[in-house]
């Protein structure tokens, strides 16, 4: 550890992949011949400026560039080790390339850092007081060296005569780290892939699966069963992905201080405390429908099995024993089957027994009877369900209802002779009851796939003649585990990296498509922080105004990802959007939406506004495909709110905003561009920088000290992607006077 170190890492060639590509992906669209190293050590300087743009632009081949092997780890493991503050991105790429830059290394896992903009390197550098390099550029590294900063070039080819000793030769960031801070300690370790996230699997999953997850995250295997084992490995999670047999508890929940996201690969959440997932932030998942076919074949393969009498036939035959007599099939054309829960498993069942001429009723009170008239099914209560099955099967989840929903009362209103299969879970049906049942002959037969406790060593089932059994195989065929895989690998990856999923648990279903609310909540984020940063201290009451037709769906959610960006500032508990109402209504923070003119015609906005000694709003404009912050106070801007910006609320007097450049150039801050707005001549104004350089405090403290100033702010947005749940990094300030 060394704190003089204060250090600029390159971005392309050095976190990125080496950029040859760019000039390929150019040529190929332009018709052009540029040479391949034409956005190498210059990024692209010599190129025709439009085409520059395109290729860092938001379609451009930079957003599609891979992050280099150790690049992240890097990154982190110089923050940890220099402090944040010492640590900066210095890229030759364009000023306009800071948005996607920015959304890059998010998107790649990388965390929050400051990022300069210019060809001119050592400028900057100088000014910033860095002393040490990482470059891949020759070029920059003689200017480097020149400038007396030490740099470590990354490179296999041999060190020339005459090349300054400040430049050292290093083969690849794991030997640049080693020059820069000695030999990493086993536990800082940097990694040999371009590895993001950390992933425990607890069960076994798809390989396909876990080799689409294992792209992008260091995967952990643990015994979900090993409960020291489990906890030990989420110590630094950042996902756990289980089937059916791990407990996710809360005390699981409790050891991963990092977890953002559990993933049941599979349907049935009942293994998980969604409960406490919620209050703790963490995303749950699952995937709902990809092996229903599975359960339902399975729920049908033991019904075949039990009318037909396959086991104890087959059992025979292999024994040698040819006993025709014996055995009493029956079929199932004309009898009545009697489905409990007619979701997306008893569909199937209801489906493929029509086939069999079944009369079907069923018994589902949260379903519609459309549903029911669809699949052929006579909807009944279940008592009547109870009193006229000669098959009743249960496809119900586990919940305070449905838990011993067949037990000995309701057994006793069966119908003799029955025959109950379980593929639903084991609470459902009262084990012993159904025992005594079997014995007795009350009830013929059962197909029972699914336990109480799993996996399930003893149970009063074992070895009675009339009972099919499975060890919880209902759906694990091929396909279903396909599915469920894919299903659950691309949405844990899309989810930690702070992308919308369709298949949340404990957040409500939105009705727009994952990028664009992706788009819009990234925003609505990015105002919540600004909102926390004009208000730093924690208000009583959050309004958020809501104008235009927006569905409640999509508000919520805006709502959830600005509260909880701004919470992050308000309070010192770990909030994310799944959390963010609890949070707030635990610190009696009274968040309340208010509808205003819901007229279609209107750009939608939403507006959030705190009240009281120190009242502020911030304005989000969405006009269905982008949004943006349009406004502060009531303050109207010509362009959306990004970058680092220095805000300040003044009285509109000759002199302020000059005085405001004049301070910040004695403090080498370059202005990029600059909004005014007030709503009278001499009245309230409002001025929002876009600033190149860092602002250091003392510079925030002068600035309010000019005559006419009322307060100045140093924030920057667009924020950290919301469930990211990683706001270190993103400097924010205020001063006011
Ligand atoms: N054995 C296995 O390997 C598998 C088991 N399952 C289990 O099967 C069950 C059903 O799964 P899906 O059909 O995918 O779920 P689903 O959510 O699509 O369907 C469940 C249905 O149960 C109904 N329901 C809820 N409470 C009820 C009640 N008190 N009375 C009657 N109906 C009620 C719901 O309205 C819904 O229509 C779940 O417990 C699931 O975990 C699912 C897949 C594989
Ligand atoms: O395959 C599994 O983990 C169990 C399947 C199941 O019970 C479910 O999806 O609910």
């Amino acid at each position: 550890m060394n704190d003089v170190i204060r250090l600029a890492l390159d971005l392309d060639g050095v976190l990125t992949e080496h950029p040859r590509i760019l000039a390929h992906a150019a040529n190929e669209t332009f018709g052009l011949t540029l040479p391949l190293h034409a956005f190498v050590d210059s990024a692209g300087c010599n190129v025709p400026l439009e085409i520059r743009r395109w290729v860092y632009g938001p379609d451009g081949p930079a957003r599609r560039l891979r992050p280099a092997p150790k690049g992240r780890r890097f990154v982190e493991a110089a923050r940890a080790a220099l402090g944040a503050e010492n640590v900066l991105i210095l890229t030759a790429r364009p000023q306009e390339a800071r948005a996607t830059t920015e959304e890059w290394l998010r998107e790649h896992g990388f965390p929050a850092c400051a990022i300069r903009f210019a060809d001119d390197k050592v400028a900057v550098a100088h000014a910033l007081g860095v002393s040490h390099a990482v470059e891949d550029s020759v070029r920059h590294a003689t200017a480097y060296a020149a400038a007396g900063i030490r740099c470590l070039l990354l490179t296999t080819d041999p060190k020339p005569e005459g090349e300054s000793p400040l430049i050292e030769r290093v083969p690849d960031l794991a030997a640049a780290w080693e020059r820069l801070l000695g030999a990493p300690d086993e536990e800082e370790e940097v990694e040999s892939g371009p590895i993001r996230y950390r992933i425990v699997i607890s069960d076994v999953i798809d390989p396909a699966a876990r080799a689409r997850l294992a792209r992008e995250a260091e995967l952990i295997d643990v015994d979900g069963q090993d409960v020291a084992a489990l906890t030990a490995a989420l110590r630094d999670a950042d996902a756990l992905i289980v089937r059916s047999e791990t407990q996710v508890t809360r005390e699981v929940l409790a050891a991963g201080p990092s977890l953002r996201v559990v993933a049941r690969a599979g349907t049935g959440v009942d293994n998980i405390d969604v409960q406490g997932a919620t209050e703790a932030g963490i995303l749950v998942l699952n995937a709902p429908g990809a092996n229903a076919v599975s359960a339902g074949e399975h729920t049908i393969a033991l019904l075949l099995a039990l009318t037909r009498q396959i086991p104890d036939a087959n059992a025979a035959v292999h024994a040698g024993r040819w006993e025709r007599k014996r055995f009493k099939p029956f079929d199932l054309q004309g009898k009545t089957i009697g489905i409990v829960g007619l979701g997306r498993v008893g569909s199937v069942v209801a489906q493929r027994l029509r086939a069999f001429e079944t009369r079907l009723i069923g018994y589902d009170p949260y379903i519609a009877r459309e549903r029911f008239q669809q699949l052929g099914v006579e909807p009944v209560p279940y008592e009547r369900l109870l009193a006229e099955a000669d098959v009743v099967t249960f496809h119900v989840p586990a919940t305070s209802e449905t838990i011993n929903m067949l037990d000995a009362d309701a057994i006793a209103r069966m119908k003799p002779g029955a025959i109950v299969l379980n593929c639903a879970r084991g609470e459902v049906v009262d084990q012993e009851a159904l025992a005594e049942a079997l014995r007795t002959g009350r009830v013929a037969a059962a197909g029972v796939d699914v336990f109480p406790d799993e996996p399930a060593y003893t149970s009063p089932l074992f070895g009675l003649p009339n009972v099919i059994l499975t060890p919880h195989i209902g759906g694990s065929s091929r396909e279903a585990l396909a599915a469920v895989g894919e299903m659950i690998s691309t949405t844990t990856l899309a989810a930690l990296r702070g992308e919308a999923v369709p298949n949340a648990v404990n957040l409500p279903p939105a009705s727009l498509q994952g990028p664009e609310l992706q788009r819009l909540t990234r925003v609505a984020s990015a105002a919540g922080r600004l909102l926390s940063v004009l208000r730093s201290a924690r208000p009583e009451r959050l309004e958020v105004i809501v104008q235009g037709a927006v569905p409640l769906d999509v508000t919520e959610r805006v709502t959830a990802a600005a509260l909880a960006e701004a919470l992050r500032r308000w309070t010192d508990r770990r909030v994310t959007p799944v959390n963010a109402r609890l949070v707030a209504r635990d610190l009696g923070l009274d968040v309340h939406i208010v509808t205003g003119n819901a007229d279609p015609a209107l750009v939608p906005e939403f507006a959030f506004e705190v009240d009281g000694d120190d009242p502020h709003r911030v304005t989000v404009r969405w006009d269905r495909n982008e949004a943006g912050i349009m406004e502060i106070d009531r303050f109207s801007l010509e362009r959306p709110l990004a970058g680092d910006l220095l805000i300040t609320r003044h009285w509109d007097r000759p002199g302020v905003v000059g005085r405001v450049g004049t301070i910040l150039g004695r403090y080498n801050v370059n202005i990029a561009g600059m909004q005014v707005g007030r709503h009278e001549r001499g009245g309230q104004a409002i001025m929002v920088l876009n600033v190149d350089d860092i602002i250091p405090e003392a510079a925030l403290a002068e600035i309010v000290t000019i005559p006419g100033i009322e307060s100045a702010y140093v924030v920057s947005l667009p924020s950290a992607v919301p469930e990211s749940g990683d706001a270190n990094g993103w400097g924010a300030a205020r001063a006011a006077r």
